[in-house]
């Protein structure tokens, strides 16, 4: 039988009287555990958050000292029995640092907490054991549920339904007899993109999950419907997970007015909120202070003079002339150690991160066509195809149907012999298992989401990972931000370091890029209109100009450079001198001076004869005109997806979601508004205020916002 309090019996709430006894008491246990350098500078962060003019009363107490726990064993007394055993059977002997440092103080203070802890080092479970313990497991919990006890946000849908599911593991964990549907039914994932309507049913008549979790957009909708609104009220734990994203500037008062929200529903003692990341920033800790008043533990188990980095991860840089040449340079080198680790039989299942939605299509495309051209590989094509040994390369980003996603998130959990190409959707929390490489090409769009990219690798058990980023020299400034974050790169290598022949590694990429044969655009078009890559490199190039004036705002890099690197890209792929062509509205929105213009792209008045590639003169001008019409019109089925969704959050009224939507978005997303603003043909309106200095300054933030929220699902 569970024994609650074996060694603190003076617990408040439930389980402490007053934090200043337990305090004290901890005081007294720590007096016999020797301290670690970690917990010293842990320490010392604390009180360095509480001389901060931000937490300026804010008394975090030594809570998050070393308490020297090492098996989850010793966790009894505090966690129940049975909950111990379920994580013993999931092997899990020892806990983690985060896990050590924060079960008990959940558990047993009645403050909020901010905890930041490595990628990969079990910040679900350090969270969850708890959740679990007080909503399922603990003496007080109701015999029928009737009412949620925890609620858990993540930034993406993806990630949501990885935390449902690693909590559904220890619950079947503890009773594997248990019928699937009452542990299903125990944790409800509540997302965007997913039947509504199958939502709301859980929480109909008795039913009741005991822990929700969900991405902000589709619990702030449920949380309208009173039938749901009720069961909210004696909520005791609310967590944030990936807090840095989710409170990202914009999204930071939709949580506070869904904070308010649900404290108007509290009709016991309250909730208790809790911030979890691996970069923990200003935005987190003034959460925190907004919403626990000064009044928090802090735990953090990175060292201050060690990089927020793993240190299992080692880290590469190639840095290439220009971004036809990264692009290159990253084909080639992924599919040379792919073949390598074919013929040592050595395993390698890498993540690559693109940084828009359309160029993840492009590269995912051009990588699988490389290894089919220059290597013979061979690639399943078959999600269901459980027995083919064939490659299977995966593609995941944003706009694919909630099923697509969770097919590829599958399908790469399941098979090592696979590699996905993704956007940031993937970039937070995803824990994939044997993740040997992450590759990133182009500077994520902030330090942060690099640390998060490669901390895909080298998780839990796993002991080492290798992390390669993809540069240009236009970009190569930009790293003095990784310097001041701690961030070393163990090599720094060129183009030619990496590709060992590069005229006939270019030609091959050109023969594809050009071909008529290897498609690299929307097959539903190709298949309609016959193969023309030009399309899809133009696209993947208005794609990515957005994004290069966005880390031009962030790294504080020049556009001119940058966009003079990317008309490499669209001359490379298209195997021309010619410049691209611009029409005259993508032109005014283009960061640059008439000068600059004019050096880097074709425009009417530039020139009446050659756009792009070509130099018939009229005709080709009308049809590069026709052409970029047809871009719109992909944009368009792009948008109509999202409108979808729009139209979904419009059914609620307390929170204005619509307006919220200018808000996030990314490069693909800015296109969703070009069918309020005709005059915006191009997709260029992430520039739209471009003109006055202020204006300018605005749109600056926006696209910063724009490029750091790439993606992500929050308001879905
Ligand atoms: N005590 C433990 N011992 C060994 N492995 C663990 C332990 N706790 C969790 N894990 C495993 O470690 C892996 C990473 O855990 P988790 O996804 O919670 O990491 P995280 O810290 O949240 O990472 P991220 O910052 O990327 O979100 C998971 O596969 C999880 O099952």
């Amino acid at each position: 039988m569970f024994k609650v309090f074996r060694h603190y019996s003076l617990a408040r709430s439930p389980y402490v009287s007053s934090s200043a006894q337990l305090t004290s008491l901890l005081r007294t246990r720590r007096s016999y555990f020797s301290t670690s350098s970690i917990a010293y500078e842990e320490l010392k962060e604390i009180s360095d958050v509480s001389k901060s003019p931000m937490a300026a009363k804010a008394k975090p107490e030594e809570i998050t000292g070393n308490i020297d726990l090492k098996s989850f064993k010793q966790l009894s007394g505090v966690v129940h029995d049975d909950l111990i055993d379920a994580i013993e059977r999931l092997k899990f002997s020892k806990m983690t640092p985060v896990q050590e440092k924060s079960i008990k103080p959940i558990l047993e203070t009645n403050r909020g907490m901010v905890a930041r802890a490595k990628t990969g080092t079990g910040k679900t479970l350090a969270f969850g054991i708890p959740l679990l313990h007080d909503a399922i497991f603990s003496d007080n919990t109701p015999k029928f549920n009737t009412e949620v006890r925890a609620l858990i946000i993540a930034p993406t849908r993806d990630l949501a339904h990885q935390i449902s599911a690693e909590l559904r593991k220890v619950l079947l964990a503890d009773n594997p007899t248990k019928y699937k549907r009452s542990i299903v039914s125990e944790i409800q994932t509540v997302v965007g993109a997913e039947r509504r309507d199958l939502q709301l049913r859980a929480f109909q008549g008795k039913n009741c999950p005991s822990i929700v979790v969900g991405t902000p957009g589709r619990l702030i909708d449920i949380l309208n419907e009173p039938l749901v609104a009720e069961k909210f009220g004696n909520l005791r734990f609310k967590v944030l997970d990936e807090a840095d994203r989710l409170l990202d500037d914009g999204f930071k008062e939709n949580l506070l007015q869904m904070d308010s929200t649900l404290k108007d529903l509290a009709t016991g003692e309250g909730f208790r909120t809790i911030l979890f990341s691996a970069t923990i920033d200003k935005n987190v800790l003034g959460f925190a202070k907004q919403v626990l008043g000064n009044d928090f533990v802090y735990v953090n188990t990175v060292d201050p003079n060690e990089p927020e980095t793993h240190e299992k991860i080692s880290q590469s840089l190639v840095v290439s002339d220009d971004m036809f040449k990264c692009f290159v340079a990253a084909v080639h080198n992924i599919a040379t150690l792919y073949m390598e680790s074919r013929e040592k039989n050595t395993p390698f299942k890498p993540i690559i991160f693109l940084p828009t939605i359309k160029s993840v299509e492009f590269f995912g495309q051009l990588l699988e066509h490389y290894l089919a051209h220059c290597h013979d590989v061979r690639f399943c094509r078959n999600s269901r195809d459980k027995a083919s040994k064939r490659l299977r390369l995966l593609m995941l980003h944003g706009s694919k149907s909630q099923a697509a996603r969770e097919a590829v998130v599958r399908d790469f959990k399941k098979y090592d012999h696979s590699m996905l190409v993704t956007s940031n959707v993937g970039a937070r929390g995803m824990d994939f298992p044997n993740v040997t490489n992450v590759f990133q090409v182009n500077l994520p769009s902030e330090v942060s989401d690099y640390i998060h990219r490669i901390g895909r690798t080298a998780r839990g058990d796993s002991n080492h990972g290798e992390a390669t980023l993809f540069i240009t020299e236009a970009e190569e400034k930009g790293l003095r931000l990784f310097k001041d974050r701690k961030i070393k790169f163990a090599k720094t290598l060129t183009f030619d370091d990496v590709v060992e022949n590069p005229e006939s590694t270019i030609n091959a990429v050109q023969e594809i890029s050009t071909s008529h044969t290897y498609g690299l655009g929307d097959p539903k078009t190709q298949r309609a209109e016959g193969i023309d890559n030009k399309k899809a490199v133009f696209s993947t190039f208005r794609g990515h100009m957005g994004y290069l004036q966005s880390v031009a705002s962030v790294y504080r890099l020049s556009n001119f450079d940058l966009l003079a690197s990317l008309n490499e890209f669209y001359k490379g792929f298209c195997a021309s001198t010619k410049r691209p062509f611009l029409s005259p509205e993508s032109l005014s929105k283009v960061k640059l001076n008439n000068r600059e213009k004019e050096e880097l792209y074709e425009s009417p008045r530039s020139s009446t004869r050659s756009y792009g590639d070509n130099n018939s003169g009229r005709y080709e001008r009308s049809n590069r005109f026709e052409r970029s019409d047809r871009f719109d019109k992909s944009d368009r089925y792009d948008r109509s997806n999202r409108s979808d969704r729009s139209d979904k959050f419009e059914r609620s009224n307390k929170f204005n979601r619509s307006d919220r939507f200018e808000k996030p978005g990314n490069y693909e997303r800015s296109d969703r508004f070009k069918s309020r603003d005709r005059k915006s043909r191009e997709g260029f309106d992430y520039l739209r205020d471009s003109g006055s200095e202020k204006s300018g300054k605005r749109n600056n933030n926006r696209n910063s916002r724009n490029s750091k929220n790439d993606d992500f699902d929050f308001f879905s």
